[in-house]
Order: structure tokens, then sequence, then C-alpha cells
């Protein structure tokens, strides 16, 4: 559920930087610490396993410089395993893969774990629940992308509700701690079933950067059905 005993929202907020002119970044940055966000989340892309290109590890080490904010990793490449050790070195906070990029995906979490940065599996949306139910006793995030990856501005894709509850069930009857994290196509519409069916953090990329008012985005987010 999306609040605690106090009716306090717990749903954290992730804008991702894919939206953000990259010439301005420390603005971007800037923007998104002012906003109430949570997370900074950050999109690698190699033009292999998704057919764009972003940045890589310089990047996420100069935004370090710039916030203590949990720099959220998302790494959109093929074999993971070769890039996982730039990325802990850039300071990420949690690097998550994609299950359908990685043959050895249990070897990578503990790779993660052991710089203790916090491990998470993504699966696009034509790969169920099931295909990473193996690693759901150890991964600290579960990243459901709700759009095909690759590119900013997309539609949800509605599907990706049933996979939230899935989850949150089987995080439930098992015990298990991971964040839920839904990544693609999330507004104000799209954020309230979200948040309904189990989601625990709320990526926004051309959401967040075309917001008036940030701040009051994320409130909405975070609140959803209050007036904010
Ligand atoms: O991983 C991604 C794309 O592959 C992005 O994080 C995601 O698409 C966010 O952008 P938007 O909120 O505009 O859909
Ligand atoms: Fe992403």
């Amino acid at each position: 559920m999306y609040s605690n005993d106090m009716g306090v929202s717990t749903l954290r907020i992730a804008p991702s930087i894919l939206s953000a002119d990259f010439t301005a970044i420390a603005s971007a940055i800037d923007r998104i610490e002012q906003s109430g966000a949570d997370w900074i989340h950050l999109d690698v892309m190699d033009g292999h396993f998704v057919p764009n290109l972003t940045f890589g590890p310089k990047m996420v080490a100069d935004i370090r410089k710039l916030t203590t904010l949990p720099l959220d990793v998302h790494l959109m490449v093929q074999n993971p395993d070769i890039s996982i050790p730039w990325y802990i070195e850039s300071g990420a906070d949690h690097i998550t893969f994609h299950s359908e990029a990685c043959v050895h995906a249990h070897r990578a979490v503990q790779q993660i774990q052991a710089a203790r940065v916090r491990a998470g599996i993504s699966i696009v949306p034509s790969t169920p629940v099931a295909a990473i139910e193996p690693l759901l006793d150890c991964v600290d995030i579960v990243l459901v992308m709700s759009v095909n990856p690759g590119f900013g501005g997309q539609q949800f894709i509605p599907s990706t509700l049933q996979k939230v509850s899935q989850l949150a069930r089987a995080r439930d009857n098992a015990g298990a701690r991971y964040d839920i994290v839904i990544d693609g196509g999330v507004n104000q519409g799209t954020g309230q079933q979200l948040a309904a069916a189990g989601a625990d953090v709320l990526v926004s990329g051309s959401a967040f950067f075309q917001a008036p008012e940030p701040a009051r985005f994320v409130q909405a987010l975070k609140n959803p059905g209050a007036a904010v």
C-alpha cells in the first residue's frame, strides 16, 4: 500500500534525466532536488540492447559530484556484467540491469551487492514475471518496464499493472524485500493505477520535465487522488 500508519505516502518518485537538456545537466539535477523527488534515475543505453545511445560512467560520476540523492542507474546494455564495475566506481547507489541482456543474472546481482550497492533486475513488457522468479529472494529492486525501453515519452502499456500486483503478492507471500519500480509512461493517471496495484517507486521522465511546477507534480504523484 502506498501510505504508512500515519496516512503519509510511502510512494517514491525517481525523475529520469533522459528528458532533460544534457547541455544543462546541473540545472536538471537542481530541478529534481528542489522538487522533493527521492531518487535520480539515470538511463544508460548502448545502442545494442536498445536502439538508442545515452551516456556512460563519466556522466554518472559527474552527477555524483552534484547531489547526495540516490543515483538509480538503469542499465539498458547487452552483457551488463562487463560494465557493472564502471558504475560501481562512478558512485551509483542502485544498479539495475535487464534479465533479457544477461545470462548469469544471479552472479551479476552478487557482483553489485558485494560493492554495497543495491541490485535491481528489470524486465521489458514482453517478459513475464516468471522469468525472474528465481531472483526475487535476492534482489533489492525489481524494475518493470511499462514501455519498450529506448526512448522517453512513450505510452504506458496497461498489462504492466498485472505484473505489479503479481510482484507485490509474491513479495508479501515470501517475505522478500525488493522495491517495485515502474518505468515508462508514468503520469498522474497511470501513477494512481500503479500505486493501487502496489508500486513503490515511479520513474518519470517526460512528464516530470514538462511539468510547470515540479514540486506540485511530485506531490500529486505521491498522493494519488488527493488535491495538491
Ligand atoms: O528507461 C527509460 C526508457 O527506456 C526511461 O526511464 C523512461 O522511458 C522514462 O521516460 P518517460 O517517463 O518519458 O516514459
Ligand atoms: Fe529507465
